[in-house]
């Protein structure tokens, strides 16, 4: 039989403690549902005890919509031996699971809190009973407890021997430091689990060393029965495990546990949380990055037509993605077709020859393609009537002022319509925008959502560099998004040429 294991996320507490990461209570609420409801992880940790009153406000919206759901108790947050300071604040913001940070090193006891192990230890009593006669649920965490097993091991056993006889439900072991080996993380916690047969143990890893999802899988292998981990690996200076990876690790290669989270998932919380904390996924973070289930050798992308050789357990579709094949310079014929296989088009042998050309070509300039450059690029090296400059922009105006609204006036020809409309807006493309909204009204016509805008200038500091913006559409409630680009040196032209791309496509 499978060992049922639970995942706890902390991306709206260690997770935040990202540096330059602070998240709003909207958005702490609708990612904490998104995380219980969707992902289904087991349970949250959504803040620290009185850090502030946004914490205290966002962990009340929280803990109200839980307490709605029956979720409330899956909603922690981390405390302190403080008396009755962070007990008070916990009845206030209506949560009812406490996780408190105790010390697990000796060299953090005696040199940060001063006290004694049997000081400590009676504090920490005096605070898990009157949680609990209050009826709060506690889990401690022994903090820096894997410098403590490394050096003070006597002491986190001292520990332990005290505080597994309180009337508490978890025992937490961070590696505040992110400093264990693998190997390290299995015999720590499997020392643990040995002596303390009856606690359930939390393993919590830290990634300084890129080590974290080894590690968490380590700990599961020795026994523990649950995990912190976080979206896109946020958290305190390198970060934690992160979640996808994590998740995709146990599935693919522990097979004696099981878990509950949908793997479908883990694309979307991911890039809600890059949008809520600013941080860009890298592209080529695992499992959820732009890029990593792109193949670019044209070898690859040939060889997926027979016989999917090069596609392995860790198929994009399981996470709601899909294989794409990159244009550029290492591109060859086959990269070519697959993109315009999804286009709808096909083309003789011989004009695709000269379309490769010209993207090896763009490759080796370091321009960027994509797939809704090609009908551009055809037209271009096939010398054909573009049929795709069905709308264009004839004049516009922009105006960019101190003090006053950024404005845009556009004249747009719809065929042989021509519109003029003039908006303001946040700055010129959004003026621009909404000025093209009034246009695209009077047809009728739904722009898409506008889901991503990337903006990428060759270093070199040059004032008159090339700006490339590459816009990522959708319409709402569709999977299917569509990639254009535009190449200027002026940012916000670059931005219309792309978004002029994307209106001639749809
Ligand atoms: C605050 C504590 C629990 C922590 O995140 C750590 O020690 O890694």
């Amino acid at each position: 039989m499978k060992r049922r294991i639970e995942i706890m996320d902390t991306t709206l507490r260690d997770g935040e403690q990202t540096s330059g990461v602070s998240f709003s209570a909207a958005e702490k609420l609708t990612t904490a549902q998104l995380l219980l409801e969707e992902v289904k992880v087991d349970r949250i940790e959504v803040a620290s005890a009185r850090v502030s009153e946004g914490e205290l406000d966002a962990v009340k919206r929280i803990t109200s919509w839980a307490k709605e759901k029956g979720f409330l108790d899956k909603v922690e947050v981390l405390t302190f031996v403080d008396g009755d300071a962070s007990l008070s604040w916990m009845e206030e913001a209506g949560a009812v699971t406490m996780n408190l940070l105790t010390k697990g090193s000796l060299n953090h006891l005696t040199h940060q809190l001063k006290k004694t192990p049997e000081v400590h230890f009676e504090e920490i009593e005096k605070v898990v009973q009157k949680a609990v006669d209050k009826g709060f649920n506690v889990n401690i965490y022994l903090e820096d407890w894997s410098n403590g097993m490394r050096n003070s091991m006597e002491y986190v056993f001292q520990h332990l021997d005290y505080t597994t006889k309180l009337p508490i439900k978890r025992i937490l072991l961070p590696d505040t430091l992110g400093v264990l080996t693998p190997e390290e993380s299995f015999s720590f916690v499997k020392a643990l689990v040995e002596r303390y047969p009856e606690t359930h143990f939390d393993f919590h890893a830290h990634n300084d060393y890129d080590l974290g999802v080894a590690n968490v899988i380590q700990g599961v292998k020795a026994g523990a029965q649950g995990i912190h981990l976080t979206v896109n690996g946020l958290g305190e200076r390198a970060g934690n495990a992160a979640l996808a990876s994590a998740v995709a690790v146990l599935t693919d290669f522990v097979k004696d546990v099981e878990f509950n989270v949908d793997e479908t998932t883990l694309y979307k919380i991911s890039r809600l949380v890059e949008g809520y904390s600013g941080i860009r996924i890298p592209p080529n973070q695992p499992i959820v990055g732009e890029s990593v289930f792109t193949q670019t050798a044209g070898i690859h992308a040939d060889g997926d037509k027979k016989n999917n050789l090069y596609v392995s357990e860790l198929r994009p579709d399981r996470f709601g993605r899909r294989t794409l094949y990159a244009l550029g310079k290492s591109s060859g014929k086959a990269n070519i077709e697959q993109n315009l296989k999804m286009l709808g088009i096909s083309l003789p042998d011989e004009d695709l020859k000269k379309v490769t050309q010209r993207i090896i070509q763009l490759g080796d300039k370091k321009e960027t393609v994509t797939r809704e450059d090609l009908p551009f690029i055809i037209a271009d090296v096939l010398d054909r009537a573009p049929a795709v400059e069905r709308i264009s922009v004839q004049n516009y105006v922009l105006t960019h002022s101190k003090g006053l609204q950024p404005s845009a006036t556009v004249q747009l020809k719809i065929e042989n319509k021509v519109y003029e409309e003039n908006a303001q807006g946040d700055g010129q493309y959004d003026a621009f925008m909404n000025a093209l909204k009034k246009v695209m009204r009077q047809e009728k016509f739904e722009l898409p959502e506008l889901i991503d805008y990337a903006v990428r200038i060759p270093p070199g500091g040059r004032t008159d560099a090339l700006c490339e913006t590459i816009i990522t559409w959708r319409y709402k409630g569709e999977k299917k998004e569509m990639r254009t680009r535009g190449l200027d040196s002026d940012q916000t032209v670059s931005a219309i040429e792309a978004t002029m791309k994307m209106l001639n496509l749809i």
